[in-house]
């Protein structure tokens, strides 16, 4: 079934090949019953010629007894089909629908509306490119369109259409629909789609769905049929990073040896070098064999079979990638999940994991934190019940190659399936597996096999929570007398006047204690900073904002303590008073006795400093006065 065109007719032939060459839209309808959504489905079907006549007749006739829409047929009787829905009049289900014009062909995922459904609407976003996020006119921006918006936008759908339906019900009026658009803007910003559109319509009168409206001249905007035929899409598909999933190993005599699966993204091309993850081993692609004859290219989204020139060992749930793609191999990650079931999740638990074609164990050790849907707020949480949606941290019985969601859609995803029912309960986006985004604790640490990380209950996310801020570290460097001391001083006390946690940990006071043992060599210089990210580190975890004033002259030792922090949490201020000013200075009068050659080894005379090569903040003490310094400051935390 697909649209009308005169060539089915005429040449079937060549409408089918047209037909298989246009690219296909996914997209989801996110609304309800009320806001028109399956009325706005069956405009679609209908306008765009995808009923059958006898369909179009049984619903003319199923108009007349359960319509709701007096002598007009009932559009949405096409999509409300399951008997059950039809008498709550509500849809409790995910449908995919699929309709065609002459530019592209659709699959519309068709989820129900209401919070307790956030399980099927997650299902039918996650292979969707598109959402249509649907608003009634007269009630303008709910609870509901937040939630579906949130939703959308975690589950990585750049596109969003906003159809503000109805609009026959309010005169067709400009200024509401303006209205409408401004109050959405709100939750705009607090997505990551950016490419989003705005379309006022009504589905019931077919106003701007496939054809311009006449009743609002004042909209010179595309109708939704319209944008969704033209919403750019082809960019979307990451054909840089190969992923290929192996689905089984195709060995019908011993002189064929091909793995099949789904490529999940990048291009593959004969020739190409690749490696098998997680052994590592590497080779180049030979062939790519399908039922139609070897292809000269794949692309996402096709179920092929490749020969690799070397007889190599590769075994189902195993990637092939790109031989320089740098794929972290993982046995921890952090990702939200949505929980699918009645029963809740429990931490600790072992469950079954199945991630693109591989089926491991694995448990969600912790709970970060609840995410409410209809907020976007964080909460803190011990389990996680049906709908609702946590970011988790999840330990494997293995380590695996890990990818991103937001970037790798096929490849950063999983299932958890409960070991008993066999039942899906959950489904997991991975969230950054690179190791700088990873809490510290799930690091690669090389520090004794037989010590254990002991994880505690409280996190630092609920240390935050109570704190009303994250921690943090802001790291002073620069030469002595280059003013460090006395910014980081000033910082503090501005910070602590607007009531935040802070604590500020000083070169010359730190030497009196934790760092009494330590001189000025390189080897104690890198120990004393060493022990200061450590220190600085565990405060952070405290939810404290920690500032740091020491010399910190070599980089490798900065970096060090930087890399015990996730990227967003270490702030290096390069406090840059050109070496002369310093002298000038000296406070302590330690330039004189340096140039005299009582200190050996002082910074700046005798000693080297190594500036940061791209600091988060680079400040001048000679050109800027202290207040706008901290102004600079505050401004950047
Ligand atoms: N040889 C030598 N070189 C540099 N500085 C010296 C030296 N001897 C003593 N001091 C005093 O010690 C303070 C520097 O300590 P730090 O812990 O910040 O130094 S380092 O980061 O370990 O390099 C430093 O403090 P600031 O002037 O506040 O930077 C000096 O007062
Ligand atoms: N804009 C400025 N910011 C910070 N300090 C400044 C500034 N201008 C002059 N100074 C002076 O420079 C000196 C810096 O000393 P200090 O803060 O102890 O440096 P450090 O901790 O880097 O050794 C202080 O005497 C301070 O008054």
């Amino acid at each position: 079934m697909s649209h009308q065109s005169e060539l089915i007719a005429s040449d079937i032939e060549r409408y089918l090949k047209e037909h298989e060459n246009k690219d296909l839209l996914r997209f989801i309808t996110c609304g309800s019953v009320d806001d028109g959504k399956s009325t706005l489905i069956g405009r679609l079907l209908h306008d765009s010629k995808m009923i059958y006549e006898d369909q179009l007749a049984a619903i003319t006739q199923a108009s007349r007894t359960s319509g709701t829409t007096g002598d007009e047929v009932d559009l949405a009787l096409l999509v409300d089909g399951l008997q059950s829905e039809r008498e709550q009049g509500i849809t409790i289900d995910v449908a995919y629908r699929f309709f065609s014009t002459e530019r592209r062909k659709f699959i519309i995922a068709d989820t129900p509306g209401h919070e307790q459904y956030t399980r099927n609407m997650a299902t039918g976003a996650s292979t969707a490119s598109l959402a249509i996020i649907l608003i009634d006119a007269r009630h303008g921006v709910q609870t509901q369109t937040r939630r579906h918006s949130f939703i959308c936008d975690l589950l990585g759908i750049e596109h969003l259409v906003v159809a503000v339906n109805k609009m026959d019900l309010v005169a067709y009026d400009e200024d509401r629909y303006l209205q409408i658009v401004d109050e959405y803007r709100l939750v705009m910003d607090r997505l990551e789609a950016r490419d989003i559109h705005f379309v006022p319509l009504s589905a019931l009168k077919g106003d701007n769905v496939v054809e311009p409206s006449s009743e609002m001249p004042w909209y010179d905007g595309p109708s939704l049929l319209t944008l969704l035929e033209e919403v750019e899409i082809r960019h979307d598909q990451n054909l840089r990073d190969v992923r290929l999933p192996v689905q089984f190993v195709n060995r019908p005599n011993l002189d064929f040896r091909g793995y099949a699966g789904t490529l999940s993204s990048g291009v593959l091309t004969p020739g190409l070098a690749v490696k098998v993850l997680p052994s590592g081993t590497t080779s180049q692609v030979k062939r790519i064999v399908t039922m139609d004859g070897d292809l000269d290219a794949a692309f996402p989204g096709q179920a092929v079979t490749i020969t690799l020139c070397d007889e190599i060992d590769a075994s189902r749930g195993d990637w092939i990638v790109g031989v320089d793609d740098q794929v972290p191999l993982r046995s921890e990650f952090v990702a939200d999940i949505v929980w699918m079931h009645e029963s809740p999740l429990e931490p600790g638990k072992l469950y079954d994991i199945k991630l693109a074609t591989r089926d491991l164990a694995g448990k969600v050790v912790a709970i970060d934190y609840l995410v409410d849907v209809n907020t976007l707020e964080q909460r803190h949480g011990e389990q996680l019940d049906l709908n609702a949606i946590a970011r988790c941290r999840v330990e494997l019985t293995t380590a695996i190659p890990v990818d991103d969601y937001r970037t790798h859609p096929g490849t950063g995803c999983f299932i958890l399936i409960d070991r008993l029912s066999n039942l899906t309960v959950g489904a997991g986006m991975i969230h950054s597996p690179s190791d700088a985004e990873l809490p510290y604790e799930f690091r690669k640490h090389d520090s004794k096999a037989s010590v254990v990380w002991n994880r505690t209950t409280v996190t630092q996310t609920m240390r935050e929570r109570i704190n009303g801020h994250r921690g943090c570290c802001v790291w002073f460097t620069g030469l002595s007398g280059s003013g460090k001391s006395t910014l980081a001083n000033a910082l503090e006390v501005e910070l602590n006047r607007r009531g935040h946690h802070t604590m500020l940990l000083d070169g010359d006071n730190v030497r009196h204690g934790l760092c009494k043992d330590l001189g000025m060599g390189e080897q104690d210089r890198a120990e004393n900073i060493r022990r200061v990210g450590e220190v600085a580190r565990l405060f952070a975890e405290a939810g404290v904002i920690v500032i740091t004033a020491f010399i910190s002259p070599f980089r490798a030792d900065r970096e060090a303590a930087r890399a015990l922090f996730l990227s967003d949490d270490f702030v290096e201020v390069f406090v840059d008073t050109p070496l002369d000013v310093c002298e000038e200075r000296d406070p302590k009068g330690l330039y004189q006795k340096a140039r005299e050659g009582k200190i050996l080894d002082f910074t700046g005379i005798n000693s080297p400093y190594e500036a940061p090569v791209k600091p988060e903040v680079s400040v001048n003490t000679e050109i800027m006065s202290e207040q706008d310094i901290i102004a600079k400051l505050l401004k950047h935390l």
